[in-house]
C-alpha cells in the first residue's frame, strides 16, 4: 500500500546534532539555517519545533546545568557531550515546552541515549530525568539578586553585573526578560520598488501574519510562515530581512540622490540596501568586506532586489584606501562588535564573549575608525553603529573620535522617531527589547576640517 505521508523523522535526534555542531563551535544561528535548508521535506509546525528546542536549550544552558547538577551526583561538565546535551534538551522539554508531556521527555531521552550506543547510561538518563520532572516546581533558586538572574535568565554573571552597574537592576531584568519574547521576524519594504500597501496585500494572501511597525512606516513585522524564500515580494527583491533598529542607522545617514558612499563593513549589505532604496538606486554605494564569502554575500543580495548603485568589493577596513580618501558624501562604519545586543537571536553570543574581547574589539573599531574616516569629505557624515550594549564600543569610541578626529557628533533628532531619540545625548543607544527591537547604537559625525 503506498501512502502520501512524510517519513517518521526524529526530530530530537536532529536537535541533538545541531547540539554536537554548536558544541564543536559552530554558530547557532548558521546551524539553524543549513539543518532548515537540508530539510525542506519538514512542515512548519516541525521546522518550528526544531529551531525553538535548539536555540531554547542553547539560550538556557546556564538554568539547565544548575538543575541537572541538583539531580545528578555526575555533574554535567563531566558527563559525555550526548548525555550532557540530552539531559539539557529534556530538562529545556520539562520547563518550557508545556505542549510535550512529561512521560514523552523522559522515553524521548532514553531512546536518545540508546540510539546514540550509550545503552549503558539510559537508567541513569532515566533517573535524572524523571527525578527533576518529579521536582521541577520545588527548584530553588540561588538568594542574591545577581546570581539569581544569572540563573533565571541563563546569562553569564559578568555580563549580569555589567548591566547592573551601567542601568540598575530593574532596566536589566528589563533586557534580560526581553532577550526571551517570542520573536517575530521584521522585513523592510524597497518602496522605491513597490509599495508598502502592496506587500501587506501579498504577504496576508500567501498566508503570513503582517504588522505595520509603528516607529518607521517601510517596516513590518511578520509571522505565521514557513520560509521567507517563498514569498512572492522576496523573490522579487521587494522586502528584506532586517531588524528596525539596524533600519536606523540608514535613517540617520539621511542618504540623497547622487551621494557617493562607503560602506566599510557591509556584509550581508543590511544598511547599504536600505540606503540604495533610500536613494531610489541613483548614486554609488562602495560596499565592503573582508573575505570573498562576505562580499558572495553582499551581491547575493544586491542580485536579488536589482539595485545596481551598490558595488560589493572585497577591502580590508583597516588598511587605508588612498583612491578614496575625502570623496565620500557619506561613510558607513558598522563594525564587527561583541553583539550582546542581538542575544535574542543570536543565542550563543553571551558565551562566546568576555570583557578582554570587549576591550579587543574596541580596540579594532579604534583602527578601524581612524581609517575610514579619511574616506570623508569635508562636511560629509561618518555613522558609526554596533549592534552591542557595552560602554567601551560604544559611548567610550564615541568620546574618543571627537578627541582624535576631525569630527563633531551631530544630533539624531528629527531624523530618528522621537520614541528612540536619547533627550540627554546626541548618539542613540538602544536597548534590546525597545519596541521589540535588537540593541543598536548609532551615531552619527560630520566632517569639520577643510
Ligand atoms: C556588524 S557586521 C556588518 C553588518 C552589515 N553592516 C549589515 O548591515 O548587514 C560587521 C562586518 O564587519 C566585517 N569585518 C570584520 N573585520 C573587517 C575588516 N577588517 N574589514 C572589513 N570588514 C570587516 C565582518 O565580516 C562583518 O561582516
Amino acid at each position: 500500500m503506498t501512502t502520501n505521508k512524510a517519513p517518521e523523522v526524529n526530530l530530537r535526534n536532529i536537535v541533538l546534532n545541531m547540539l554536537l555542531e554548536n558544541n564543536k563551535g559552530r554558530l547557532s544561528h548558521l546551524i539553524v539555517k543549513d539543518t532548515l535548508d537540508e530539510n525542506k521535506n519538514l512542515d512548519k509546525n516541525q521546522r518550528a519545533f526544531i529551531t525553538r528546542l535548539f536555540q531554547g536549550t542553547i539560550e538556557r544552558t546556564i538554568e539547565e546545568d544548575y538543575i541537572i547538577n541538583l539531580f545528578s551526583k555526575t555533574k554535567v561538565n563531566k558527563m559525555k557531550p550526548v548525555i550532557r546535551y540530552i539531559l539539557r534538551m529534556s530538562v529545556y522539554q520539562l520547563k518550557y515546552m508545556d505542549s510535550v508531556p512529561e512521560s514523552a521527555v523522559c522515553n524521548e531521552a532514553v531512546k536518545l541515549a540508546k540510539k546514540r550506543k550509550f545503552s549503558n547510561l539510559s537508567g541513569f538518563v532515566n533517573g535524572v530525568v524523571r527525578n527533576i520532572a518529579r521536582n521541577m516546581d520545588s527548584i530553588k533558586y540561588p538568594e542574591k539578586e545577581n546570581e539569581r538572574l544569572e540563573i533565571e535568565y541563563s546569562m553569564p554573571l559578568w555580563i549580569v553585573d555589567m548591566w547592573i552597574e551601567r542601568f540598575g537592576i530593574e532596566t536589566t531584568k528589563n533586557i534580560l526578560k526581553s532577550v526571551y519574547n517570542k520573536k517575530t521576524t521584521t522585513i523592510r519594504v524597497n518602496t522605491s520598488k513597490t509599495t508598502v500597501d502592496e506587500v501587506v496585500v501579498r504577504l496576508e494572501n500567501e498566508g503570513a501574519k503582517v504588522k505595520r511597525s509603528t516607529l518607521y512606516s517601510n517596516a513590518l513585522e511578520i509571522s505565521d510562515y514557513n520560509q521567507i524564500a517563498d514569498f512572492y515580494d522576496f523573490n522579487k527583491g521587494n522586502i528584506v530581512v532586517q531588524n528596525l533598529s539596524s533600519m536606523f542607522v540608514g535613517m540617520a545617514a539621511n542618504p540623497k540622490e547622487g551621494y557617493y558612499i562607503i560602506d566599510v563593513c557591509a556584509a550581508p549589505g543590511g544598511k547599504s540596501l536600505h540606503i540604495a532604496d533610500l536613494i531610489h538606486n541613483k548614486g554609488k554605494i562602495r560596499a565592503r568586506d573582508l573575505t570573498e564569502y562576505k562580499v558572495g554575500l553582499i551581491n547575493e543580495n544586491i542580485k536579488r532586489t536589482g539595485f545596481n548603485c551598490i558595488f560589493a568589493e572585497c577591502k580590508d577596513a583597516t588598511k587605508l584606501d588612498k583612491n578614496v580618501i575625502g570623496k565620500a558624501d557619506i561613510v558607513i562604519a558598522d563594525l564587527p562588535c561583541s553583539g550582546l545586543g542581538v542575544i535574542g537571536n543570536k543565542v550563543d553570543i553571551k558565551y562566546n564573549t568576555s570583557i578582554e574581547q570587549i576591550n579587543e574589539l574596541a580596540k579594532l573599531q579604534k583602527e578601524i575608525l581612524s581609517v575610514v574616516s579619511k574616506y570623508v569629505k569635508p562636511g560629509g557624515t561618518l555613522i558609526y553603529s554596533t549592534c552591542t550594549v557595552t560602554k567601551e564600543e560604544n559611548e567610550d569610541n564615541v568620546k574618543w573620535i571627537e578627541e582624535n578626529l576631525p569630527f563633531k557628533l551631530q544630533s539624531l533628532n528629527k531624523k530618528l522617531p522621537e520614541q528612540i531619540i536619547d533627550n540627554k545625548h546626541d548618539y542613540v543607544q538602544i536597548l534590546p527589547g525597545k519596541y521589540g527591537m535588537d540593541g543598536f547604537f548609532i551615531s552619527a559625525f560630520r566632517r569639520i576640517d577643510k
